[in-house]
């Protein structure tokens, strides 16, 4: 099969001869830059017209020169997410030529296109993806004929974001090329350890955000920063907070392969954190070759192969353009059918024996021994009485030393400071032993038989104890900030046979029944906030974690969320609604 392949969603006019047989992949592309400033819509798209029909003519020509008349079996284009007035050029052109050859049209997401050339390219079989490109940041991973969107940014792409501070600064588009040099002067002129600005830092569970660090490097530059400084600072934190979710995609999914695409995926000092962090964990990781990470039409036929191989093909009637397409909106037919195998099922490792490794911590499990007055008072009763868990955030070698030490103690701080916080507000938690701040080491009360990812199957009255339980801590001023079904701890016993009397003598609430059969656990991302919509995206994060992971996800966030109406405020559920309707493909 061959496929010619149109892109142009936004800056890049692009048409592309996949040839299946040899998998080999010819582009032709024609950029718009832009004289001053960003990307002009209107200039873009006026862009579009002169250039689609040249690179598509050129594609074609090349195809028929090599392959006779019947070149091409399929046309294939980006329907979006994108700039409207450049999705609409492209889909005519589309249209025209798969009639003029009279072949069939398939209209390919542009996302999940910079995931596929990836899984492509490496050969993976089930990675999660992170696409860090201008207009997105987001990752994927494939859960029952779905891409999932597992986090994504609360704002700006990775690259406008960037893109924002080059341009206060006065350089041309795009500014991701240019922060790259600068950064490199910096670490070439200081060894690598320049000194390092301290600018936002704001992760989410495997959600984040932009907007605060591009106006901080706005400001540090008006401040008089030496420019080289902050671009340097700005690279440094914004890839590591990618990184960071990144891993905890990998952790929470299960999987042990990760793709990159997109745009600003070129960074050589992106692309060496994520393969160091998949490396220390033992993932594979691949980004594929330059021309196929910034838009190409090369990624877009690939697609349009395996999408026409499956019968997904589009009436011309239906293939009408849409600026705001999501990539879990696209039915994964040319995945139907798989049955994917991870590198270990999520939850299937339970925590109950074996030591644990999160995203940022090791978890060692041990007896409290017979020594600890402590232990006795505060620990389960049953077989897990004298259990205590040492969680030690361990360095990570991917991301700057000082950033580092920063985040691992401000986290050992915050976990056991909101824990006991939390617990004292009634939600159930591990007691707080021990913590030694220099080592970033606590030292907690053992809870539950396993997390809640590992009994999603049967887990609705968890859930609703869940929901109830944030409900509490936001009644509180307190956000849990990671909470997923990983950092949820359940009792597996049959309802009602565990006793309450503990949860009952350390919080002095009368807990009903099921709500002792969950804890939460994890406050290091935990903070005070009385805004509504940090309240919203706790509960968002929480639901994301369930589709992440779920085989039937509805009943359990409907439950999720009745339990946090029981206590909760609705205008927190009102929030949760606009969150989820956001379209941030703008
Ligand atoms: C919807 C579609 O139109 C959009 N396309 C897009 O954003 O173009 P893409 O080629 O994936 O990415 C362009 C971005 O990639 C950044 N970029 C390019 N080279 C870079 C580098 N070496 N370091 C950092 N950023 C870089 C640019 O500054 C720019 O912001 C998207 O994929 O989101
Ligand atoms: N107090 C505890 N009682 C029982 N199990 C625990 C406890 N603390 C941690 N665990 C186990 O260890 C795993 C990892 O712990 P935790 O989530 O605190 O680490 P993390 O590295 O911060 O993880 P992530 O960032 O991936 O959520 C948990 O999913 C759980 O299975
Ligand atoms: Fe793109």
């Amino acid at each position: 099969m061959r496929v010619l392949g149109i892109e142009g969603t936004a800056w890049c006019a692009s048409a592309a001869l996949y040839d299946a047989e040899t998998d080999s992949v010819l582009i032709e592309s024609n950029p718009y830059e832009p004289d001053s400033g960003g990307i002009h819509p209107r200039e873009a798209a006026e862009h579009m017209s002169e250039a689609i029909p040249e690179v598509v003519d050129a594609a074609l020509t090349a195809a028929e020169e090599e392959y006779g008349p019947d070149a091409v079996d399929a046309v294939a284009f980006s329907r979006g997410p994108g700039l409207g007035p450049c999705l609409r050029t492209v889909g005519t052109a589309a249209r025209s030529l798969a009639g003029a050859l009279d072949v069939p049209l398939v209209g390919v997401n542009h996302m999940v296109a910079h995931l596929e050339i990836g899984r492509h390219r490496s050969g993976f079989e089930n990675p999660v993806c992170l696409n860090a490109s201008g207009a997105n940041a987001h990752l994927l991973g494939y859960h029952d004929g779905r891409y999932r969107v597992l986090g994504e940014t609360m704002d700006a792409g990775v690259g406008n974001a960037i893109d924002k501070f080059t341009r206060h600064v006065g350089w041309d588009h795009p500014g991701g090329p240019k922060v790259e040099a600068a950064a490199r002067r910096y670490a070439e002129g200081s060894d690598g350890l320049g000194g390092l600005l301290d600018l936002p830092y704001v992760v989410k569970g495997m959600d984040f955000s932009f907007s605060g660090i591009s106006s901080a490097a706005n400001d540090a530059y008006d401040d008089g920063v030496p420019v080289d400084e902050i671009c340097f600072s700005l690279q440094e934190h914004v890839f590591a907070m990618l990184t960071e979710v990144s891993e905890r995609a990998l952790s929470l999914t299960g999987a042990d392969e990760l793709v990159l695409g997109g745009g600003v995926a070129q960074n050589d000092r992106l692309r060496e954190m994520l393969a160091s962090m998949c490396d220390a964990r033992g993932a594979r990781f691949h980004a594929p070759e330059p021309r196929f990470l910034r838009d190409n039409a090369g990624m877009i036929a690939v697609l349009g192969a395996k999408m026409a191989a499956a019968g997904d093909t589009l009436p011309v009637r239906e293939s009408a353009i849409d600026p705001n397409f999501r990539p879990d909106q696209v039915p994964v037919t040319w995945r139907h059918g798989e049955s994917v195998a991870r590198g270990r099922a999520p939850g299937s490792d339970d925590g109950t024996d074996a030591d644990r490794r999160g995203a940022e911590a090791t978890v060692e499990i041990v007896a409290a021994g017979g020594d600890s007055g402590e232990a006795g008072a505060g620990a389960e009763d049953g077989d897990a009485a004298d259990r205590r868990v040492i969680k030690r955030r361990v360095p990570k070698e991917y991301r700057h030393p000082e950033l580092d030490r920063t985040l691992r103690r401000d986290r050992t701080v915050a976990e056991a400071r909101l824990t006991s916080e939390a617990r004292r507000a009634g939600v159930p938690t591990p007691l707080v032993y021990d913590a030694d701040v220099p080592n970033a080491t606590l030292t907690l009360q053992h809870v539950g038989d396993c997390d809640l990812a590992a009994a999603l199957d049967d887990g609705t009255e968890r859930a609703a104890a869940v929901g109830r339980h944030l409900a509490r801590l936001h009644d509180t001023g307190i956000v849990h900030g990671d909470p997923t079904t990983r950092n949820a701890r359940v009792w597996t016993d049959a309802l009602g046979e565990r006793s309450t009397t503990e949860e009952r003598a350390t919080t002095g609430e009368e807990v009903s029944a099921p709500d002792d059969r969950a804890a939460l656990i994890d406050f290091g991302l935990a903070y005070h906030t009385g805004h509504v919509e940090d309240h919203a995206m706790d509960l968002h994060v929480f639901e994301g974690s369930v589709r992440a992971t779920a085989t039937d996800p509805d009943p359990l966030i409907e439950a999720f969320e009745a339990g946090y109406a029981e206590l909760g405020d609705d205008d927190v559920l009102d929030r949760l609604r606009d969150v989820q309707g956001r379209g941030r493909y703008r």
